[in-house]
Formats: structure tokens, C-alpha cells, sequence
């Protein structure tokens, strides 16, 4: 179980929100809403420990993530609104090194599997910096595909998807909720995703 308690964060000067408390479970989903500065991201950011909560906790099965350091890593993929991707290397390697560093290492065949499955069959060995903003966006979220650990954190996975991808992305979600994951997840775009519960929070 996922666990926020009482999270408050300041930025600069300004208090994006406080008294943050929700519980998520296994085959649970969490959409964040907000407005644009709402602090959407810098909720995702606490719930993955890279920024520290003003005051509040963040639990994982009852146990601090602070106090978990690297384990608590092996549990998330974290996948940020900027895509992460690197320019000069090709589709394949930046699926393949961005897993590595999550500590996942996948074969050049499980690689191309995945991002078939993400429509970019043919375009493997291209620099990324040659795609468009939604093919460099599904290379991303094919992480999704190989590293397989129960808790996604998703910030705006949709922006820049086309319906198809955005087809393909929604059956991932649900798929990972049915087996048992957990999902959070920001989004501006309306998605309809079924789940045996979806938990709703809005920030100011
Ligand atoms: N390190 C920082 N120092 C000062 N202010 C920051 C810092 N990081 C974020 N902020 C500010 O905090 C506010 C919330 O940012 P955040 O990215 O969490 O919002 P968001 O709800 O995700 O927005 P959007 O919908 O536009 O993606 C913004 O005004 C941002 O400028």
C-alpha cells in the first residue's frame, strides 16, 4: 500500500498545497487533477522521494520511503512529464539504457517487442531526436512494457498521443490495475479506465 499523510509542499515562496492524505492499494488508480502550477508534478516527485515534503510523510507497505533508499526505487516507474529521452541516442538504446538504469537489463529482441507494441516498428534505430513529440513520448511509456514494477507514477502520460496511442496506453493501465499494480497519475485529457476503484484528487 501506498500511503501519503498529511503532505504539504512549498516551492519558493508559495505553499502549492497542504494536508495531502490518501491510501492506495493493489489494482488501485489515482488520478491527480489541478490546475496548471498546482504542484501536480511536485506531488509526483514526493510520492517518488526526489523532493522531500514540506511536512508530511510518504509510507510504502507502513515503512518511510525515505528510509527505504534504493529499494523503494526497484518498486516505482517513474515516468515524468518531460520524457526523459535522450536526443543523440537511437529509439532502442534510449529503451534500453533508460531500463538499465532502473536496473532492469532487457535483450535487444524484448526491446523491439515493446516498442512494435508502441507503433514504432521500423523507426528503432533512428535518433530519437528526429521523432515527433508523440513518437518520442510512446518511447518513454515503453518502458512500461519491460520494467515491471507494481507502482507506475505517471505524469501526464497522454500529452502529445494520438487516439491510437492513447487507445494503446488506456489497455496498458488497465492491464497493470488487473494484475495487481498501482497507477498515479496526472492527466489533462479525459480518459475512461476501468478499475475496481479510482480515486480522485483535486488539487487547488
Ligand atoms: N524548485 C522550485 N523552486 C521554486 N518554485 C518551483 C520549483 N519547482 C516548482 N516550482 C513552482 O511550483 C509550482 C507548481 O509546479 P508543478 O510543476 O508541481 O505544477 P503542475 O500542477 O504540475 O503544473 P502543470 O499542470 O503546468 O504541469 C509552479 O509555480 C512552479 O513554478
Amino acid at each position: 500500500m501506498l500511503q501519503g499523510s498529511n503532505l504539504t509542499c512549498v516551492r519558493g515562496d508559495r505553499r502549492l498545497f497542504k494536508n495531502i492524505n490518501f491510501s492506495l492499494r493493489e489494482g488501485e488508480l489515482m488520478q491527480v487533477h489541478g490546475p496548471n502550477g498546482s504542484g501536480k508534478t511536485s506531488l509526483l516527485r514526493i510520492l517518488c522521494g526526489l523532493t522531500m515534503p514540506a511536512v508530511g510523510e510518504v509510507c510504502w507497505h507502513g515503512d518511510a520511503i525515505r528510509s527505504l533508499g534504493g529499494d523503494y526505487y526497484g518498486v516505482i516507474t517513474y515516468i515524468g512529464h518531460l520524457s526523459g529521452t535522450k536526443d543523440d541516442l537511437t529509439v532502442i538504446e534510449n529503451l534500453r539504457i533508460s531500463s538499465a538504469l532502473a536496473g532492469i537489463e532487457i535483450s535487444e529482441s524484448k526491446a523491439r517487442e515493446a516498442l512494435e507494441y508502441m507503433g514504432l516498428g521500423g523507426r528503432e534505430t533512428l535518433p530519437v531526436k528526429v521523432l515527433s513529440q508523440g513518437q518520442r513520448r510512446r518511447v518513454a511509456l515503453a518502458r512500461l512494457l519491460v520494467c515491471k514494477t507494481v507502482l507506475w507514477i505517471l505524469d501526464e502520460p497522454l500529452a502529445a498521443l494520438d487516439v491510437s496511442a492513447v487507445k494503446i496506453i488506456q489497455v496498458m493501465l488497465e492491464q497493470h490495475l488487473a494484475q495487481g499494480g498501482m497507477i498515479v497519475m496526472t492527466t489533462h485529457q479525459e480518459i475512461a479506465i476501468s478499475a475496481k476503484t479510482i480515486q480522485q484528487l483535486q488539487l487547488a
